[in-house]
Parts: C-alpha cells; structure tokens; sequence
C-alpha cells in the first residue's frame, strides 16, 4: 500500500519525514507555490526548519498525483475538515483515510471519523493520533501513537504500514474512545497553561489534570468509549503531554491567558473551538464539565481568568 500525507504543516511534514525514511511517500500542500519550494528546498523552512526531507518524499500541490496513494493521511486543522473531505470526494473514492486531525467540529460537536462516514461514506476510515510532537517526530525521537480503525484487518494492515523504527502505532478499535480523548485533552491544556500563566502554581496544575481526565471520561464513556481507550495513549498519554509541555499551542494559548496577553489568531489551536463545541454537547447531555465550561467561558470572554477559578474552587465539595 502506498501512502501521501494531504496538509503540509507541521503534523503533516512530520509524518511525511518519518514515512519516508521507510518507503517512497508523498506530501500534498494546497499551495503550489509552497510545495514547488518545499521540494527544491528539501525541507519545510515555514514549519519545521532544520528538518531534512528524505529524497523518498516528494511534494506536490497535484492531488490527482498525491490521491494515486492507496492510504491518505489527511492533517488538516479539524474545522477545515468537512470542507476539504467535501472539495476532493471524487479524488478519494474508494481510498482508505486516516484522520490525523484532533478536536470537535464547532456547529455539529462531531469528530473526525464521524465526519468521514458523512462526506466520504464511500472511503475506509480510521484515525491517527495520541501523544506527539510534530517537531519530535520530524527529528526522529520516540514516539507511541494510538491507530485506531473498527475494521480490526484494516487497522492491523495499517499499523504495520503507518509504524517505523522510532514511530510505535498501538492498535484500538474505539474509534470514539481515541477520538475524543484527543479533542478533549486540548481544551484541559488550555486550562492547564492559564493556571501556569496566572501563577496559581504546579499543585493546582495537577489537580486540573487529574480533574480533567475526569471529564474526558464523563463525556467520552457517555458516548460509548472504552475506560482503557482513556487511559491509553490517546487519551491520558496525550492529556499529560499537552497539559506540561510549552511545547503544545493549546497549552500556550492558555500561558497567554493567564498572563493577560495577546496569541496569534494564525496558530493552529484545536481546543478553542472544541472547548465550545464540548461545552455545547455537555449542556445539551446535562453532563457536568466544570473546567470545559470555564475554558469555553474564558475563550468567549464571558469570564475572566479570576472568575474561572472562583467558579472552579466554589463548587459544592464532593466525593472524589
Ligand atoms: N503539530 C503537532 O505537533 C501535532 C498536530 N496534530 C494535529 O494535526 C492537525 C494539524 O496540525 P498542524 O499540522 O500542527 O497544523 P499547521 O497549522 O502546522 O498546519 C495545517 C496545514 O493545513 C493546511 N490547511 C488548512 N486548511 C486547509 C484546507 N482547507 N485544505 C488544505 N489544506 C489546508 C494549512 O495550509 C497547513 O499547511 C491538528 O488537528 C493537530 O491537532 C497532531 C499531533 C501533533
Ligand atoms: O497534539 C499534540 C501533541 O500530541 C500537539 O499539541 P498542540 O496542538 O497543543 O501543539
């Protein structure tokens, strides 16, 4: 099975360095200006500077070409998702997909695969995602992702395809347990990063995380998830990675905050609009997600900083 990696950003150039040490890949950008310099240049100097592309890469802003794969990785940011599945059906008709986006739709509250079985009912689906850093995958460190697929012969097919000596796919056939522990974890982030920013401390920190994954596991086992999909890579690996790195945008979102700053509108940052759409889908459920709702609040600016804590910290006391 052959492979192309759609989306040239930083998760998706990654993927596309790590692929193609092992066979020959290819990397799709909607910008034929950008694709014409990322192949000359042999790297993607906008995203990830310094990172070599193998000469088994070659990008493209041909999809015909980059659609000829058997297996598309698709890495766009979530909310351009529906559009992008809705612009090239044709092109993907009868591919098999793997979604490497994280998040919640905002209007709809749906996850990537969801949005798959709508638009492209005709492709085979299934997800990519967990634990990683695009910059630590590009310069070839450890890293252990969650594949996950239904279709059980599919997603064994693709975790041997999609694996590489440092890149270690674990296979899930919770498609709803995977998908939403890595919508969720982003808007923890963000309430992580505003506690940093605000200097509320390490101690409160924690228990934001630990508090947190309580939540992801309220709306994700409402929804039909497995307990251990949580507590696996895509779900609680992920939550703790992107709850303590400055590395995460969603958690410098949040540092920028607490700190009373401005953020570039530009950056990718999955969890605001999720934090919303979770927000939307808790009230709708009655399903009680105190620090999604102060995310949500603080992204809309309906509270500030001092207003979330005191909503969090006044709260009935309650069993644990
Ligand atoms: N950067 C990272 O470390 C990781 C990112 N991810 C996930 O990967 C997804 C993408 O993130 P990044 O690559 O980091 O974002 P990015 O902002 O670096 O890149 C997004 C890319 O998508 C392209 N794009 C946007 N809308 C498009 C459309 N309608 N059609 C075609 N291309 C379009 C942009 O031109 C850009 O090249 C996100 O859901 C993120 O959560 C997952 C794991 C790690
Ligand atoms: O998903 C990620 C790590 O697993 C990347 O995190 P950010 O999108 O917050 O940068």
């Amino acid at each position: 099975m052959t492979v192309a990696v759609l989306g040239s950003g930083a998760f998706g150039t990654a993927l596309a360095i790590t692929l193609g040490q092992k066979a020959p890949t290819l990397l799709w950008s909607r910008d034929p200006h950008q694709a014409a310099e990322m192949q000359k240049a042999g790297e993607n100097a906008r995203r990830l500077p310094g990172r070599p592309l193998p000469g088994a890469v070659t990008v493209t802003a041909d999809m015909a070409l980059a659609s000829s794969a058997d297996v598309l990785l698709l890495t766009v940011p979530m909310q351009q998702l529906r559009q992008f599945l809705k612009e090239h059906r044709a092109a993907f008709k009868n591919k098999v997909l793997v979604a490497c986006c994280k998040g919640m739709e905002l209007e709809t509250g749906l996850g990537p695969i969801d949005i798959m079985v709508q638009v492209s009912p005709e492709t085979s689906h299934a997800l990519l995602t967990g634990p990683s850093f695009a910059s630590d995958i590009a310069a070839g460190l450890p890293t252990g992702l969650t594949l996950a697929c239904a279709d059980d012969a599919l997603g064994r097919r693709l975790q041997a395809l999609l694996s590489t000596p440092a890149l270690r796919l674990y296979r899930s056939q919770d498609v709803i347990g995977a998908s939403l522990g890595g919508a969720l974890k982003n808007v923890i982030a963000i309430a992580c990063g505003t506690v940093m920013g605000a200097g509320l401390g390490e101690s409160a920190r924690a228990a934001l995380l630990t508090r947190g994954f309580a939540e992801m596991q309220r709306l994700a086992l409402h929804r039909g998830a497995l307990p251990d999909t949580l507590a696996g890579l895509s779900g609680f690996g992920d939550l703790v990675l992107t709850c303590t790195s400055a590395q995460s945008r969603n958690y410098r979102l949040g540092l920028s905050i607490g700190r009373g700053e401005g953020f570039d509108a530009s950056v990718t940052v999955e969890g605001a609009a999720t934090a919303q759409a979770a927000n939307a889908l808790a009230q709708e459920l009655a399903l009680d997600l105190p620090i999604t709702s102060a995310v949500a609040g603080l992204l809309e600016k309906r509270l500030d900083v001092t207003e979330a804590m005191t909503s969090l910290l006044s709260r009935a006391l309650k069993e644990e």
